[in-house]
């Protein structure tokens, strides 16, 4: 199990983590998740000993780790932390660059490792191609698989596929994801991409204002955010009345809805005036006003024009669902 016991830290003056506590258990993938700045990715850097602790503890086991004023060399050796820079050997192949961890004294199976994570990075036809010659996306794709070919038990991942284009990015997520569960490598992942969480994290933190706010299996946190800022991680939401939805309820409590939620109706229900419309393929995710001035966001099939008014309903169901949830106004 990785422990972090109460962990703070600051930059010079600046406190960025406060408090902090996470269990995880071997073999468990868990998503660190939060706004830009939130500290993301110095939780990582903590976690794998690069920066020393103002508080608090770090335990893989049994087993403390420390920071640089008590190691030589940073970083615990069964741990793994990529980078959002990639640390490559830029002037040697991208098989080589793999295999450098791998034992020569054991050539059949170095070739064959070396082969299995070609493939898994999909750059079998690469391999002999120098790494300072690749793409950003290509050169993130090699310092996978070279994390990879260490064996670590705990891998830290810093925004894996930030530099990934989209077509290729979904295979190579199932890929890697799919490796690490099945070869039970702990795996924690700073991440703003909802595709990261959703369909492989087991559990996700969520880190705000320098501390864990939120804490459930990604789909607990979807559908049951607890907070505006939550469900906005995952995709645009509005915090809407219940009156307002359902004018026969007796409460002047607020839910969070999720834009595509909404459906649009002619004449009954929360009324919006259409501000700006932005086509994302399969709809329309429209920007609206509601009476009392505030940002209502909605999926609409067609195209609205602006000033248009509309009406906006949402199901019982997902209702009575949040309303357990749901904030006093
Ligand atoms: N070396 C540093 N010196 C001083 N302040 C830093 C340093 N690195 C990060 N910070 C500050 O610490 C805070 C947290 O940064 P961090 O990079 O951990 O956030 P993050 O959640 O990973 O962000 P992003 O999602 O944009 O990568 C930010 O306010 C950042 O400006």
């Amino acid at each position: 199990m990785l422990r972090v016991e109460n962990l703070s830290f600051s930059y010079d003056e600046l406190e960025v983590l406060s408090s902090i506590d996470i269990r995880i258990q071997r073999g468990e993938h868990v998503a660190i998740i939060g706004e830009s700045g939130c500290g993301k990715s110095t939780l990582l850097k903590l976690i794998y000993g690069l920066m020393d602790l103002e508080h608090g503890e770090i335990f893989w086991e049994d087993e403390q780790i420390l920071g640089p004023a008590y190691n030589l060399v940073p970083g615990a050796p069964f741990m793994k932390y990529l980078s959002q820079d990639f640390d490559l050997m830029p002037f040697i192949t991208v098989a080589e660059n793999i295999s450098q961890y791998l034992s020569v004294f054991y050539p059949d199976e170095l070739k064959q490792r070396t082969q299995e994570l070609l493939e898994l990075i999909e750059l079998t036809d690469f391999a002999n191609k120098k790494v300072k010659t690749l793409s950003g996306g290509q050169q993130q794709r090699v310092a996978l698989a070279r994390v990879l070919a260490q064996k670590p038990e705990v891998l830290l991942l810093d925004e894996p596929f930030g530099h990934i284009d989209n077509f290729l990015k979904n295979s190579l997520r199932r890929n890697i994801f799919n490796y690490l569960k099945e070869n039970r490598i702990t795996t924690i992942v700073a991440t703003h991409d909802v595709h990261d969480v959703l369909p492989f994290a087991d559990r996700a933190v969520v880190l705000r204002n320098k501390e864990i706010i939120a804490r459930a299996r990604p789909m607990e946190l979807y559908r049951n955010p607890k907070s505006l800022y939550v469900a906005s991680l995952f995709s645009e939401a509005s915090m809407i009345a219940i009156d307002v939805l359902k004018t026969y309820a007796n409460t002047k409590r607020k839910i969070i809805v999720y834009a595509h939620e909404f459906r649009v109706s002619p004449s009954s229900g929360l009324q919006v005036t259409v501000e700006k419309a932005y086509p994302m393929g399969s709809h329309y995710l429209t920007e609206s006003k509601n009476e009392d001035g505030e940002t209502v966001f909605f999926n609409a099939e067609q195209l609205l024009p602006k000033g248009k008014v509309v009406y906006l309903n949402v199901a019982i169901e997902t209702i009575n669902q949040r309303i357990q949830e749901a904030t006093t106004i």
